[in-house]
C-alpha cells in the first residue's frame, strides 16, 4: 500500500536515530542506535517512517530528497546560552591576550557587567532583531533547539526585557527555545557592598517571571567574587519553591564546589564544572543531574585544565555538551566546533559527544519527549550532513557540515550554492 509523504529523505548512508528510552549514561553513552542504507518519511511536521531503504519501496512524497550515502541525524540541541545580549566584547581579545583573567576583567567593571550596560541601553525590538540574527544562524549549523538565558539586566526592568525577548523568539522563531532565569549572573555596581540584597530583588521577580511564564528555569552563577555556595544554595532553593527547574554556573573558574550544591538540591543540569571534586561528580551521578560541559568555554579563555568528561561518564554522570553561546567567554553559535573540543580536550567519543548535543543536551533542558530524536510520531527536526558518517563531524573542524535542515517538516535551511 503506497503513503504519500511531503518528504522523503531517500539513500541516507547512516541515520542516527539515537533511539533510547531517556537519557545516555555511563557505557550507554558509548553506545549510538543508527541505521545504514536509510529512508525516513515525514508527513505533517512529523516522522511517519524510519527503516532500511530495501523496506519501504512505496513511500510517495511531493519532496524527495536523495541524500547520496550521507548522513542524516536529529537536529542539534544547545542547552546553554546567553544568546539575548546587547553589544560585544571584542575588545577584551587584547587583555585576554595579555593573559588578564576573566574574573579580574569582571572585577574592573568588565566582563559581563560591560554588557549589562549595553543591554540596558538596546531596546526590546533591536534585542528581538539581534537575537533571531543569532537563532538563524545556530539553525544553518543544524542546531535546532536551544536554551537561552537572562543575566544581562541585573535589575529588574532589563532581565523582564530579555526574558520578553525570549518569549518572543519562542513564539515567533522556528528554533524551539527554553528560557532560564539568570538574574543572579553577577553583583551589580548599585549593589556591589550588598549581594544579598540584591538577591532578595531577584527572588523579588521570581513570582513575575512564573506568571507570565517567563522561564522554566532559574541559574545563578556561583563563583568566586560573583555568589557563594551559601547564598547561591539559599537562592535557588527559593527558586525550587516557586516550581522552577534549577541549574548553576558551577566550579567553571574557581572549584567552590557548586557540584555537590546541585547533586543535593536536585538540579536538573550543573554547567561548566571544571574544577568539580569527585564527591561532587559521584553526587551527580546519584542526583541524575546533568553535567552540561562547555569546554568551547575553556578553550576561549585559555585555559589548559578541561572538566573532567571521562571520570563523569565512568561514574555514571548524564554527560552533555552546549556552546555556552555569550559576548564575552564563548562568542560562538557552533555546536559542531565544540564536538572537536569536546573529542581532543574531554576525551570523549564521537558516540558519546552524538549522544551528548542530542539525547542528552534535550533532557537537560526538559525537552526529551521533543527533541534529540529521530522516532515514529516525534517532531521531524532533522539535519543532512555533507559528511559520510557521524565520526567525521568531530573530525573535520572548523567548518559548517549542515547540507540542509528541517525544522518540523520545513526545510529551513540548505548549504549555498557557488555561483561559478
Ligand atoms: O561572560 C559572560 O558574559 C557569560 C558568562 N557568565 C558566566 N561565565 C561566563
Ligand atoms: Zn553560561
Amino acid at each position: 500500500m503506497t503513503e504519500q509523504m511531503d518528504i522523503v529523505l531517500m539513500n541516507i548512508g547512516q541515520l542516527l536515530t539515537m533511539d533510547s528510552q531517556g537519557p545516555k549514561k555511563g557505557k550507554a553513552m558509548g553506545e549510538l542506535e543508527f541505521i545504514e542504507g536509510a529512508v525516513l518519511g515525514i508527513k505533517d511536521g512529523e516522522i511517519r517512517f524510519v527503516g532500511k531503504q530495501e523496506e519501504k519501496k512505496d513511500l510517495l512524497a511531493a519532496k524527495i530528497i536523495d541524500c547520496e550515502r550521507k548522513l542524516v541525524t536529529p537536529g542539534l540541541v544547545d542547552p546553554h546560552t546567553h544568546a539575548v545580549f546587547g553589544g560585544s566584547r571584542e575588545h577584551e581579545m587584547a587583555l585576554k591576550q595579555q593573559g588578564v583573567p576573566y574574573l579580574d576583567i569582571l572585577k574592573q567593571g568588565g566582563g559581563i557587567l560591560s554588557t549589562v550596560e549595553a543591554t540596558r541601553e538596546t531596546s526590546e525590538m533591536e534585542l528581538f532583531e539581534k537575537s533571531t540574527f543569532y537563532l538563524d544562524r545556530m539553525l544553518s549549523l543544524g542546531t535546532t533547539t536551544a536554551e537561552i538565558k537572562s543575566g544581562y539586566g541585573l535589575n529588574e526592568d532589563t532581565e523582564l526585557k530579555q526574558l520578553r525577548v525570549t518569549k518572543k523568539l519562542q513564539q515567533k522563531h522556528a528554533m524551539d527555545v527554553v528560557s532560564t532565569f539568570l538574574g543572579a549572573h553577577a553583583i551589580p555596581p548599585s549593589h556591589r557592598d550588598k549581594p544579598d540584597e540584591f538577591l532578595q530583588e531577584m527572588v523579588g521577580m521570581f513570582q513575575q517571571v512564573k506568571e507570565e511564564q517567563l522561564a522554566d528555569y532559574v541559574d545563578i552563577f556561583t563563583e568566586t567574587g560573583v555568589f557563594t555556595v551559601e547564598q547561591s544554595k539559599e537562592y535557588l532553593s527559593k527558586a525550587k519553591e516557586y516550581g522552577f527547574g534549577l541549574k548553576i554556573h558551577a566550579d567553571e573558574i574557581d572549584p567552590l564546589g557548586g557540584t555537590e550544591m546541585a547533586a543535593e538540591l536536585g538540579a536538573v543540569s550543573a554547567d561548566h564544572l571544571v574544577g568539580s571534586t569527585d564527591k561532587g561528580i559521584k553526587k551527580m551521578a546519584q542526583s541524575g543531574t546533568v553535567a552540561v560541559l562547555l569546554p568551547g568555554t575553556t578553550f576561549y579563555l585559555g585555559k589548559h585544565t578541561y572538566a573532567r568528561a571521562r571520570k563523569m561518564i565512568d561514574e555514571g554522570v548524564i554527560v552533555s555538551l552546549a556552546t555556552d553561546f555569550n559576548p564575552g567567554s564563548s562568542p560562538t553559535e557552533n555546536l559542531q566546533l565544540i564536538m572537536t573540543i569536546a573529542a581532543l580536550q574531554l576525551k570523549m567519543s564521537p558516540e558519546e559527544i552524538w549522544n551528548a548535543v542530542t539525547v542528552n543536551a534535550a533532557h537537560a533542558i526538559g525537552k526529551s519527549e521533543e527533541a534529540g530524536q529521530i522516532m515514529m510520531g516525534r517532531k521531524a527536526d532533522v539535519v543532512i550532513w555533507d559528511a559520510p558518517n557521524y565520526k567525521y563531524i568531530p573530525y573535520h573542524y572548523g567548518v559548517n557540515h549542515v547540507n540542509t535542515v528541517i525544522k518540523k517538516g520545513r526545510i529551513l535551511y540548505q548549504r549555498g550554492k557557488i555561483y561559478g
